[in-house]
C-alpha cells in the first residue's frame, strides 16, 4: 500500500477520538435546525429548489436541480471537475457530495431500484445450497467464489454462511449470518482461524419477538467465566456498556479457544450495536460513524468478522460505506459511480443492502464520516440534505410502525 494509505488509515484510528463524548446519540455533524420537511422532502435536489452554496461554488453551469439530460448533468460535473479545490481528497470529496447532492434522494432511491436491488453476482453459491442446515434463512445464499473456508473443523465440514469483503489490501470485511445454534462454534473457529481482532454485531439475538441470532457468548448476567459452545469455549473480561457516550453500543473484551487444554487463547474486540432494526437504517448516523471508527481502532488489519441476521442488509449497508470511504478518502477517486461500488460488493456478498432506505444511508453515513475526517466544506445545501434525509427516514419509520400496528 502507499505511504498515503497508511497515513490515513492511521488517522482514522487515532486514539483520542475514542474519549470524545457524545452528548447526544443523534448528534450529527452539521446542524440541520429545526424540522420543517413535509412529505416531498425526499424529492430533495430534484423538486426544483434553489441551488445551494455547495453545488453553486462547483457548478457553474447553473442549478443542479433543474431539469437536465444525462449528457448536461455529465458535462456540468466534468466541468465542476476542473474547478474543484486543489487537494485531491477534498477535490475527491467534494466532487462526491456535488453528484450527491445532483442526484438528490429521489433519484438515489431510484439507483437502488433500477441498478442495485436487481443484480445478481456471476457464480454459483452450490456448497451453501447444499448445506441448508447451516444456512439461517432459505432465501439467503453466499457466493462460491468468496466463501469462508473452515481448514480445521473437528465436525469435519469446511462450509459456513460467511463471505469475504475485501475493501482495501488492508482491510477485509468478512459478512457472515448470525450463528445458529449448531454453527456457533464454527463461527468461533472461523474467528480464529482468520485472527480476528474485531468481531462486530449490528443485530439483536430477538427482534420483534423472533429469533434472529443465537447466543454466542456469556450474557452480562452470567459474569466472566468461561461458557462452553460446542467445541469452543468463550469468555467475557471486560464489558463497556454505552461505550465512549454512544448509545447502545457495547464494546467487551472476549476470548476464546478450542476446547482442548493447551489451546491457544485468542483474545478480541466485541462490538455490539443494537441501534440498528431488521430491514431499516440505524437509528443514529453519528453512532454508526464512531462504531466504524472503534472497528478501525481495534481491528489491527486481521479480517473483520461482521454480522446481522442474515449478513446482508445491516452489514452490507455497512461494508458499502467502507468501500465508498475508502475510494473517497484513501484512494481520492472521482471517478467512481456508486452503482459500480455497489455492484463491487454484490459480486463479494450477494444480497448485499435490501433496500433503497439502507441504499440512501450508505449516502448519508459516508457524508457523516467525510464531516468527521474534515474532507468536506459545511454548507446549508448539505444540511438541506441531512434534513431531508431525517425527513424521509422518519416517515417510513411511522409508515412502519403503522403497517406493525395493522398486522398485530
Ligand atoms: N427472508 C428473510 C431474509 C433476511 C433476514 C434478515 C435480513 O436483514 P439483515 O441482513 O440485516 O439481518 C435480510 C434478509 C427476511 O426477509 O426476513
Amino acid at each position: 500500500m502507499p505511504p498515503k494509505d497508511k497515513k490515513t488509515v492511521a488517522r482514522a484510528r487515532k486514539p483520542t477520538a475514542e474519549k470524545r463524548k457524545y452528548a447526544e446519540d443523534v448528534k450529527c455533524s452539521v446542524d440541520v435546525g429545526a424540522k420543517t420537511r413535509n412529505r416531498a422532502a425526499d424529492d430533495g435536489a430534484a423538486t426544483g429548489r434553489p441551488t445551494t452554496a455547495l453545488t453553486a461554488k462547483f457548478q457553474k453551469g447553473g442549478s443542479a436541480n433543474s431539469q437536465k439530460t444525462s449528457g448536461d448533468r455529465d458535462k456540468t460535473i466534468i466541468k465542476s471537475v476542473t474547478e474543484m479545490p486543489k487537494d485531491p481528497r477534498t477535490r475527491a470529496c467534494s466532487h462526491w457530495m456535488s453528484e450527491t447532492l445532483a442526484t438528490g434522494l429521489r433519484g438515489i432511491r431510484k439507483e437502488f431500484v433500477s441498478s442495485v436491488k436487481p443484480y445478481q453476482p456471476a457464480g454459483p453459491c452450490e456448497v451453501c445450497i447444499e448445506h441448508s442446515a447451516y444456512n439461517r434463512y432459505e432465501d439467503v445464499h453466499c457466493l462460491d467464489k468468496t466463501r469462508v473456508k473452515l481448514a480445521n473443523n473437528p465436525e469435519g465440514e469446511d462450509y459456513i454462511h460467511a463471505s469475504f469483503v475485501t475493501v482495501h489490501p488492508e482491510m477485509t470485511y468478512i459478512c457472515a449470518q448470525g450463528p445458529m445454534s449448531n454453527t456457533v462454534s464454527h463461527f468461533w473457529l472461523m474467528v480464529i482461524q482468520e485472527g480476528a481482532k474485531v468481531v462486530l454485531q449490528l443485530c439483536q439475538l430477538k427482534e420483534d419477538g423472533k429469533e434472529k441470532c443465537n447466543e454466542y457468548y456469556p450474557p452480562a448476567a452470567e459474569g466472566p467465566d468461561w461458557k462452553t459452545y460446542g467445541f469452543v469455549q468463550v469468555r467475557v473480561m471486560d464489558r463497556n456498556n454505552n461505550v465512549g457516550g454512544m448509545k447502545k453500543v457495547t464494546k467487551s473484551k472476549m476470548q476464546v479457544k478450542l476446547d482442548e487444554k493447551d489451546a491457544k487463547v485468542h483474545e478480541l474486540t466485541h462490538i455490539y450495536y443494537y441501534g440498528w432494526p431488521d430491514h431499516s437504517v440505524a437509528e443514529s448516523v453519528a453512532t454508526c460513524k464512531e462504531v466504524r471508527n472503534l472497528v478501525h481502532r481495534n481491528y489491527e488489519k486481521k479480517p473483520i468478522v461482521a454480522h446481522c441476521s442474515a449478513g446482508i442488509g445491516r452489514t452490507g449497508t455497512f461494508a458499502m460505506i467502507e468501500l465508498v470511504s475508502y475510494r473517497l478518502l484513501i484512494k481520492h477517486d472521482v471517478d467512481f459511480k456508486m452503482v459500480d461500488v455497489a455492484h463491487e460488493l454484490r459480486e463479494q456478498r450477494k444480497h448485499a443492502i435490501q433496500n433503497d432506505q439502507q441504499y440512501v444511508f450508505v449516502y448519508r453515513c459516508v457524508l457523516e464520516v467525510l464531516l468527521g475526517e474534515d474532507a468536506l466544506p459545511k454548507s446549508s445545501d448539505v444540511a438541506k440534505f441531512i434534513e431531508d434525509y431525517d425527513s424521509l427516514i422518519s416517515r417510513k419509520k411511522a409508515e412502519r410502525a403503522k403497517t406493525k400496528n395493522k398486522t398485530m
